[in-house]
This record gives structure tokens, sequence and C-alpha cells, in this order.
């Protein structure tokens, strides 16, 4: 079997505690997921999806319970160094891309690796690497208002890939696109994980694409279960 990439255990979280606004959205939430593998997350509005992929990739904490990335027991780590694990490990696509406006689609792959402090020739060979397998390579030079949204979330993903993450947290990734768009970025995606040997675990509503995953879970009344 694989190398487990991400292991959630046990995890618990309660919004407001105390106040009359309280909501316990995860209550005993357990994962695990190799590589190569892509895992559906479908839940109704408001199960708890965002949280539990925010607290997967290390933006948020749990109340309780444990996340392992890579092996690794995150557990009293501090703030260092679950910035250090999430920057290595973990790769985010939301539902809107969030690119740069100012700068092209290269650049926006390009930025976050000379942060992590790539030279900027490998940079900008990684990305232009990745907007020709996603089929951008004539697009590099746009700006994001130049692309449709299509091309958009695929540079975003370019984006999330570029530092070779081991895991992939999607959060509705192709919820703003039309369903002929929709299934082109996530062909785009699943080709990408194929190719790389990446994890993928991807929140979608929509139940033909999770259908297209090796496993789907099921969040509901804060665990996950095979759905
Ligand atoms: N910071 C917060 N403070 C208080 N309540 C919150 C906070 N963040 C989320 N919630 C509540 O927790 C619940 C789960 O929210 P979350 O965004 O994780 O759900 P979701 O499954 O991603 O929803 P959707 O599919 O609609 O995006 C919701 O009822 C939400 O209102």
């Amino acid at each position: 079997m694989s190398e487990i990439t991400l292991q959630l255990e046990g995890l618990t979280k309660t919004y407001l505690p105390g106040t009359p606004g309280e909501i316990q959205v995860l209550r005993g939430a357990d994962l695990t997921l190799r590589a190569g593998e892509v895992v559906a997350l479908v839940a109704p509005s408001g199960a708890g999806k965002s949280t539990l992929l925010q607290i997967a990739g290390l933006l948020d904490t749990a109340d309780g319970g444990r996340v392992c990335i890579g092996g690794q027991d995150m557990a009293g780590a501090g703030e260092r160094k679950r910035t250090a694990v999430r920057r290595q490990d973990v790769g985010f696509v939301y539902q809107f891309h969030h690119l740069l406006p100012e700068f092209t689609a290269l650049e926006n792959i390009v930025l976050p690796q000379l942060a992590d402090g790539v030279p900027q020739r490998q940079a900008e060979a990684r990305g232009a690497d990745l907007l020709a397998l996603v089929g951008l390579a004539g697009r590099a030079a746009h700006r994001p208002a130049a692309l449709s949204g299509g091309e958009q979330q695929r540079v975003a993903v370019c984006r999330a890939l570029a530092n070779r993450p081991r895991i992939l947290l999607a959060d509705e990734p192709t919820g703003n696109l039309d369903p002929a768009t929709s299934d082109q970025v996530f062909d785009v995606l699943l080709q990408l994980v194929a190719e790389t040997g990446l994890s993928a675990l991807i929140a979608t509503h929509n139940l033909e694409l999770a259908a297209r995953m090796n496993r789907v879970l099921r969040l509901e009344n804060g665990v996950l279960q095979d759905g």
C-alpha cells in the first residue's frame, strides 16, 4: 500500500462554545489519505467541509484529535513548524481563484515559489511546465482578467502544485464554473494527480464529479463515513 500522506484522527471542533451560537461542527472525524488517492468530500451546506479542510491544511486548529502530515504528527507543533509543513506539503485550491490580478498567469505560479526560495529560472521552468500540462502554454503572459473562468481555475491549480506538495486540498474547486468547464478543470486536476502521485481531498457538491474520484467520504453529524 502506498504511503499515508494525511491522517486525521478524532477531530473535534466547536465554534462559539458556551454561547447561544455554539455549534459542534466536528465530533470525531477520522480520515486516511494515501499517495495517489483522490477522495471526494461530500456534505450538505454548512456541515463543516471548509472547517475540516482548513484544519487538515493547518490553517486552523481543532479542539481535539490529531493531524498527521507525511507521517509527522502536528500536535504540539508551533506556528513556525505548522507554516513550514503547510508551505511544503499542502496545496490549496478554492472556489474562487484568488489569483493576483496585476500579475500574469505565469507570474502567479512563479511568485509563491520565489517566496519559498526557489531560484527564479527554476520557478519559471516549473510554471511553464505546469501551464503546458493544463493546456495553457499559450496563456502564460495573460493576466487573470484576460482568462476565462476555467482557465483562471486551471492556473490556480498550477499555483497550488508549484511547490510539489504531497497533498492537494480543494474546496469546491469547480463550484463557480458551468458543468462543461467544471468537467475540464476536473480532468486536468485528475491528470496532474496521476502524473505527480499527489493525493487530493476535494470538497464538492457535484455528485457526478465525486463519483469519478477513488473514494467518496460523507461528512455528516461531525463524522466522516464512506459514502
Ligand atoms: N468562524 C466561525 N465562527 C462561528 N461559526 C462558524 C465559523 N466558521 C464556520 N462556522 C459555522 O460552522 C458550520 C460549518 O461551516 P463550514 O464553512 O465548515 O461548512 P461547509 O460544509 O464548508 O459549508 P458550505 O458547503 O456551505 O461551504 C456552519 O454552520 C458555519 O456557520
